[in-house]
């Protein structure tokens, strides 16, 4: 995938390029990046990329023609890219949207800064608006970032077969079940025998099992409207008899 990424702190990118996947997905050229400085399409001496808003108030917007120039520019080599603008009022960012995501072969991030950016360039030049949560950041380069991360890791051949998607919180609409490694016991707390059991149909049944119970858990909202399989049926009556008996 070619991502390009618009923004006035290019240099936040240097080493989110340069670790982990990220940086072996880069090697694999499955992940291709640039960085466009929007302040290099500013005109003037000054090179002026915001300025006050019409009606007054507080803070600065990011003025449209640098953005406009800076993305005539990431479109240049990426024709067929999706514009996506890093925005708190935007769609919340989910694993369903990295899924689609990691299909793209082209895709242009434009981060905000200030106040945000001008309605002209978001009425004009933006497919859609994504948010990284209700919070408001100063900036869009860590929702960037947060988004290629996601998606990256999608993308076929990017993860060995070691490291999988496939088991991952969100993958089945479950969170994902307890990981434990070496020691056996640690501060007293044992590993569960099943895992150290060799039986790989026991060990995929109670990873079933943790998994469907850990989402009710933590994770109520993400069992609402789910078809249910009649093993899952079976684990769910097993914890109310449990519970049942626990409450008398
Ligand atoms: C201080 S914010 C601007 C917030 C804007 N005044 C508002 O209330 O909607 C500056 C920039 O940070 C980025 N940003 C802030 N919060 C974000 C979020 N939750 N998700 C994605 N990007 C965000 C956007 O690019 C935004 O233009």
């Amino acid at each position: 995938m070619k991502v390009c990424v618009l923004t006035l702190f290019p240099e936040l990118f240097d080493p989110f390029w340069a670790h982990g996947i990220i940086r072996r997905a880069v090697q694999a050229e499955r992940l291709i990046p640039r960085t466009i400085n929007i302040r290099d399409h500013a005109q003037g001496r000054h090179r002026v990329t915001d300025d006050r808003p019409y009606g007054g108030g507080c803070g600065m917007v990011m003025k449209p023609e640098p953005l406009t120039a800076a993305l005539a520019d990431a479109r240049a080599g990426l024709p067929a890219a999706t514009t996506l603008l890093l925005s708190p009022q935007g769609k919340p960012f989910d694993q369903a949207a990295a899924q689609s995501l990691a299909g793209a072969e082209e895709l242009i991030l434009v981060c905000g800064r200030y106040e945000g950016v001008d309605e002209r360039f978001i009425d004009a030049h933006v497919d859609a608006e994504v948010s990284i949560g209700d919070f408001v950041l100063t900036g869009g380069e860590l929702g960037a970032m947060v988004v290629i991360d996601a998606v990256t890791r999608l993308i076929p051949g990017v993860l060995g077969n070691a490291e999988s998607a496939g088991n991952d919180t969100f993958s089945d609409g479950l969170v994902e079940y307890a990981h434990y490694t070496r020691p056996a016991t640690f501060d007293d707390r044992a590993v569960p025998e099943v895992l150290q059991s060799g039986n790989h149909q026991s060990i995929a049944r109670w990873r079933h099992e943790t998994a469907l119970i850990r989402t009710a858990l933590k994770r109520p909202d993400l069992l609402h409207g789910r078809d249910f399989s009649a093993e899952e049926r079976a684990i769910l009556m097993k914890w109310r008899r449990n519970l049942d008996r626990l409450l008398g």
